[in-house]
């Protein structure tokens, strides 16, 4: 077959099932255009693709109807703004993450150069995030996995965001107290239907345990030492997680314990502060 068009390449992937917003910005990749938007490629409809461009197309479509994320193929993710560069050694950060982003710049708002950690920062998108937008924080970003600090402190060095890059289980190698830890921790049962449809990112990043709460439950055990009085600790959990990640922080000491919801409106981020006085504990409903 000749080299398709862009129109044609575009009609061809849909045909083959796959989602209109994935197809654009692989054929955006395909061109040497990332940063140009859909109506670039509109208005280039006719443009057609060179003979490697179109083999290029044709390995990153079969690749993604074989389930890799998109963000692997491209090598890129938009995450709060910034451009990360992200692959497979990391979880492909979700836009739903932005929520525990959201919430932790609220907290962080009436403090002045904050101590601020993100466990299991992964491609950094959590830490790089808070850091862009507090360039006055001191950001910590923790990791077991040597491959994903790998990646953190590329995206901290590509985007000069002077973020601390630390390698840890949790918090067992961390010293200091902050002001706020920030959590996307593994939290997927061992035996969830859904794994084989992640198949492509890191198992170490996505499993914890039989309920998957066991890294949850570390971090909720660990925090309070590691965090000042008046202190927050907050989590991203699965969506049916929400009462049992709020009963571990409230067994640990935490009060004003409460959830939000991410932007499918599910209860995916639950929080908690440590008392700044003893006795000075409230809840919220
Ligand atoms: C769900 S991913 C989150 C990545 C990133 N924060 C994000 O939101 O895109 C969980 C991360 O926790 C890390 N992790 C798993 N076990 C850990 C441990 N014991 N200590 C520190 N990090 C751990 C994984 O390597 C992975 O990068």
């Amino acid at each position: 077959m000749n080299a398709p068009t862009l129109a044609q390449a575009l009609q061809h992937a849909a045909q083959r099932g796959l989602a209109r917003i994935d197809a654009q910005l692989l054929l955006l990749h395909c061109v040497g255009r990332p940063d140009a938007g859909r109506a670039w490629l509109l208005a280039h409809d006719d443009d057609i693709l060179s003979p490697a461009q179109a083999a290029l197309w044709e390995q990153l479509l079969a690749r993604r109807l074989n389930g890799e994320p998109v963000a692997y193929l491209t090598g890129r993710k938009e995450f709060f703004g910034l451009p990360l560069q992200v692959d497979a050694r990391v979880l492909d950060p979700r836009p739903d993450t932005e929520t525990l982003v959201e919430w932790a710049l609220e907290v962080l708002q009436p403090l002045s150069a904050p101590q601020v950690a993100d466990l299991g920062t992964g491609s950094g998108a959590i830490a790089l995030a808070i850091q862009h937008q507090r360039p006055d924080a001191q950001v910590t970003a923790v990791d077991y996995s040597q491959d994903a600090l790998a990646v953190a402190r590329a995206n901290a060095a590509q985007l000069k965001l002077p973020v601390r890059v630390l390698h840890s289980s949790w918090l067992e190698q961390v010293e200091g107290r902050f002001d706020a830890i920030v959590t996307n921790p593994p939290y997927i049962r061992e035996d969830d239907p859904h794994m084989p449809a992640l198949q492509h990112e890191p198992r170490q990043a996505l499993t914890s345990g039989a309920d998957g709460l066991d890294d949850i439950r570390a971090i909720c055990a660990q925090a309070p030492a590691h965090l000042v009085p008046g202190g927050w600790l907050l989590i991203e959990h699965g969506w049916d997680q929400s009462e049992a990640v709020q009963q571990l922080l409230k067994t640990a000491g935490f009060t004003l314990v409460h959830s939000r919801q991410d932007l499918a409106g599910i209860a995916r981020c639950t929080g908690g502060q440590i008392p700044c006085a003893p006795g000075d504990g409230q809840t919220v409903k």
